[in-house]
């Protein structure tokens, strides 16, 4: 069974793609002179958001968004509004006001919780990624009851078929709780089943992280590989797309260790770790806790993420936790 919020995601998540696409494509490649307030990804996240939450209303009116962006700077900018405005008009052959247009950024304002239902949007994940043409990803979950149960990720620079970068590029990752996980590729309407890695020995297995460094420390990933034996290099890719290529079985192991006080956000995870645990992996922080989507906007009773095949889990968090004690870092 198909539910309609999964068709109305998906439906979403590609407009929103496009968006991406063509911004990077007019703009990051096109502009030389970038005012620091009106970066391409800036106009980027805007109408990505105002695409996912226009889409997102014409099928469930009453629907909530917790998300990452609101309206201010455009409330700020004559030409940032405008040049929003017609990002988003063009792209759903619509015609909105710039004041529809904030209004529609703004459902993103709601604080989330352990209570109904509500979505949680990215709407560019790894902007870092995104400005160097590397990979990005638009993100959208849904929540019932504190509980992620619904996730698609759109993954515009994303090599369709395993690591191949030659090959076409351009794929969702769906994952629906108790229904399994799926990549449908950009221009095809096949949702493809996918599983993760069935490697068993840590020494094959290959690991993901952040490809910034601020994001999360590759020396602690580093000590953590070597105790668990693995030779082949880090794969170092922004955005939840790692979460998208855990669940395909392209790596076996996502470590992410942020600096100390950093707390994720929602809509950094929502999405990507649902996607994993239906494709069979196991997702928790580097305690071992599940993530705790009931928070509001922050994972605030996490810290760090980890995201395994689940096979070979327990070695892999045998390993952070003798990492991390040699660090003298206190474990929960
Ligand atoms: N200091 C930080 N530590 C961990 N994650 C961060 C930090 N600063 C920003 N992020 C978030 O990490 C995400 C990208 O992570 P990755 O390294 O996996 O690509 C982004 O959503 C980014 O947030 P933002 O969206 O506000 O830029
Ligand atoms: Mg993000």
């Amino acid at each position: 069974m198909v539910s309609k919020e999964r068709e109305v995601a998906i439906e979403a998540v590609l407009k929103a793609c496009k968006v991406c696409q063509k911004v990077f494509n007019t703009l990051v490649k096109g502009e030389t002179v970038i005012k620091a307030d009106e970066s391409p990804v800036t106009i980027g996240d805007f109408a990505s958001q105002a695409i996912v939450s226009i889409t997102l209303k014409k099928y469930f009116p009453d629907f909530k968004l917790v998300g990452e962006e609101n309206s201010q700077a455009l409330k700020e900018s004559e030409s940032l509004r405008k040049r929003v405005t017609g990002l988003v008009n063009s792209t759903l052959e619509t015609n909105y006001s710039e004041e529809e247009i904030m209004k529609a950024i703004d459902r993103g304002t709601f604080e989330g919780g352990s209570t109904g239902n509500f979505w949680v949007i990215d709407p560019i994940d790894g902007t870092k990624g995104f400005l160097r043409g590397g990979q990005y990803a638009v993100c959208l979950g849904y929540t019932v009851n504190g509980e992620v149960t619904l996730g698609v990720l759109g993954c515009p620079n994303l090599p369709c078929n395993d690591m191949d970068e030659d090959g076409p590029k351009g794929c969702l990752f769906i994952g629906e709780k108790g229904y399994g996980a799926f990549q449908r590729n950009f221009g095809s309407e096949e949702d493809i089943p996918i599983h993760v890695s069935s490697i068993d020995d840590s020494a094959k297995a290959k690991f993901c992280e952040s490809f910034e460094a601020g994001h999360s420390s590759h020396k602690d990933s580093a000590e953590i590989a070597k105790l668990l034996n693995i030779s082949l290099p880090p794969i170092r890719i922004d955005s939840q797309c790692k979460y998208g290529i855990i669940a395909r079985g392209n790596a076996q192991v996502y470590l992410r260790f942020p600096r100390e006080g950093y707390i994720e956000n929602t809509w950094d995870h929502a999405a990507g770790s649902l996607i994993v645990k239906e494709a069979g992996g196991i997702v928790c922080d580097m305690f071992g806790k599940p993530l705790d989507f009931s928070q509001g906007r922050k994972l605030s009773n996490n810290k760090g993420v980890i995201a395994t095949n689940g096979i070979i889990h327990s070695q892999v968090m045998n390993a952070i936790k003798s990492v991390f004690k040699l660090n003298n870092v206190l474990l929960g």
